[in-house]
């Protein structure tokens, strides 16, 4: 139980109904899970408004209501908090119910269209080889260092971040990384956490669907860097055509990473091979075993990171060379017959042509490039045609098929992708809607020392239509039916 009044210090508070002096038992957004003694929060969401159900919270149990709006009864003995932003107000109320977990470590967030979870994820294990006990929060899962949590969101809700933090704080975590979404930043899910640092990736084509312009879609991560303290640090790629764009109103130390153009952090690719790539760090060769440009960037911004949060540049160097690829980011299988399967997370036009151009820059000689692809429903469809485009003109042979439906129809959703597709390129496409067997016709299809590509749900066990999700694992059935058809 914690006093209400406590956990509403630093909230933006318009009105107050009733004591604040009162006792809680949890902070609860969603009326269909509070309790006795709950303080209820009405968020005005993306599909309905939060204050619709302030009555169904307080017959639950509720004895408080944070809102916008102050209903038109109010219920004797209930005490209503009238504040100027529910989803702000329900960050803030979080850490402070926690205890302001963020400050008791050093808490860094990496925002970018592409490379959160791959960037995260590397700095997570590069920081547990040098011996801390580190946090994570990613799209794949949260870590509170060796404890393994299921991850929901990229950048989960702001009572799960902060209960998280909470728990890290109690295993003696000293550092912890975070995926920081436009999502999250739009429904400010991170308000009131301390940052120690931020990281900007890059920006390309995605989520149109829910911030309408691009131009909104980049406000919306600069304000990750906006919100710094003076005491923090800002990284961005500088080559990167928003990168300075991120920086331009922070208060944080601006620190920039490039592979082009003069930075604070500077890399050269002096050798790709499928195996890894050799790259060039402050006058120092590395092998890194993730390749492709991309990776090169990734693998860059670790290292400026590791030093800004003060590890030692040759400890460094050694723990990055020993860093494995994150699971669904390029991962690969070869086959008994040569065959090489990879399985990537590519799900925005950007990161399709990014692994598609390390693809074909590591192509040997004629071997076919067979691509398997689809979008999401429910999401942006204007990438759709983009990335049935890219598909078709980047690979040999292409397997349009579903990747996550939800809610739409798959042969609808298709179709959006197949306008992408130029008319000198439709005879490289084959359109299969059920994904497993688009998966067997590309084997199929493969001749030895021929590549797979099979984009867009990396780590992903599951395959979700209309709410159902039904386990799926590209890697493993790949994997399967190569040694099957092999047999
Ligand atoms: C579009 C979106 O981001 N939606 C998120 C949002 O839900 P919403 O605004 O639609 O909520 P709503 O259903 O309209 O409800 C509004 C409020 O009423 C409450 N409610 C609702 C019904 C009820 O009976 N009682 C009740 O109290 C809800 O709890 C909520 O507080 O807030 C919810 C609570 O935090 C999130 O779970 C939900 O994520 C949905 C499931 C989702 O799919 N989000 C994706 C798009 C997402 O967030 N992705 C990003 C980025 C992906 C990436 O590129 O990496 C991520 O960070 O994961
Ligand atoms: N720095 C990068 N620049 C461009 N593309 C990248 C970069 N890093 C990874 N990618 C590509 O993007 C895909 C997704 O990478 P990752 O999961 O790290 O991104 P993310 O930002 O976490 O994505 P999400 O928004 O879904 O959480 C990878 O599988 C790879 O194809
Ligand atoms: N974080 C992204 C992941 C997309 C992955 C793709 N497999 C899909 O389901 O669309 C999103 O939620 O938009
Ligand atoms: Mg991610």
């Amino acid at each position: 139980m914690k006093l209400l009044k406590d956990i509403l210090y630093g909230v933006g508070i318009v009105a107050v109904n009733g004591t604040t002096d009162t006792m809680v038992n949890a902070i609860c957004f969603d009326s269909r899970k509070v309790g006795l003694d709950d303080v209820f929060v009405a968020v005005k969401g993306t599909l309905v408004d939060g204050h619709s159900y302030i009555d169904t919270a307080l017959n639950a149990g509720a004895n408080a209501i944070i809102c916008e709006t102050m209903p038109v009864n109010l219920v004797n003995g209930i005490t209503y908090v009238q504040v100027k932003n529910g989803n702000a107000a329900l960050a803030i109320m979080a850490s402070n119910f926690y205890g302001t977990p963020s400050k008791n470590l050093k808490l860094v967030g990496v925002t970018g269209t592409n490379g959160k979870t791959t960037i995260s994820s590397l700095l997570y294990q590069l920081f547990k080889k040098a011996g801390y006990k580190v946090g994570l929060l990613s799209t794949i899962k949260i870590m509170i260092d060796d404890k393994e949590i299921k991850a929901t969101h990229t950048t989960p809700d702001a009572i799960t971040i902060n209960k998280s933090l909470a728990e890290m704080n109690n295993a003696g975590v000293e550092f912890c990384f975070m995926e920081v979404s436009s999502h999250g930043i739009h429904q400010k899910r991170i308000e009131g956490l301390v940052f120690e640092g931020a990281i900007f990736t890059n920006l390309s084509h995605d989520h149109l669907d829910y911030h309408k312009t691009f131009a909104e879609y980049r406000d919306t991560k600069k304000l990750l860097f906006d919100g710094l303290p003076k005491t923090a640090w800002a990284l961005t790629n500088i080559d990167d055509k928003n990168g300075a764009v991120m920086l331009q109103n922070t208060k944080a130390k601006k620190q920039t990473y490039a592979l082009k153009t003069y930075a604070d952090f500077r890399a050269q690719i002096l050798e790709n091979q499928f195996s890894g790539q050799l790259l060039k760090i402050d006058d120092n060769e590395l092998w890194s075993k993730l390749i492709g440009d991309f990776n090169a960037y990734n693998m860059l911004a670790i290292y400026a990171t590791a030093q800004l949060l003060g590890l030692e540049k040759m400890e460094i160097l050694r723990l990055l060379s020993e860093l494995e690829n994150v699971d669904g980011r390029f991962q690969y299988y070869i086959s008994g017959k040569n065959i090489t399967a990879i399985v990537d997370y590519a799900h925005t036009p950007d990161a399709l042509k990014n692994v598609l151009n390390t693809i074909n820059a590591l192509r040997t000689g004629n071997e076919d490039v067979i691509t398997v692809v689809g979008c999401g429903g429910d999401r942006d469809k204007s990438k759709r045609p983009v990335m049935g485009h890219i598909a078709s003109e980047m690979s040999t042979k292409v397997v349009f098929t579903s990747d996550n439906p939800r809610t739409e129809s798959p042969s609808e959703i298709l179709k959006e992708v197949e306008a992408g597709v130029e008319a000198q390129n439709t005879r490289k496409v084959l359109t299969i809607e059920n994904r497993e067997q688009a998966i067997k016709t590309a084997c199929q299809l493969a001749q030895p020392k021929d590549i797979i590509l099979i984009a867009g749900k990396g780590h992903e066990t599951y395959q979700e239509t209309n709410g159902v999700r039904i386990d799926f694992d590209d890697y493993k059935i790949v994997k399967q039916l190569l040694t099957s058809l092999e047999k």
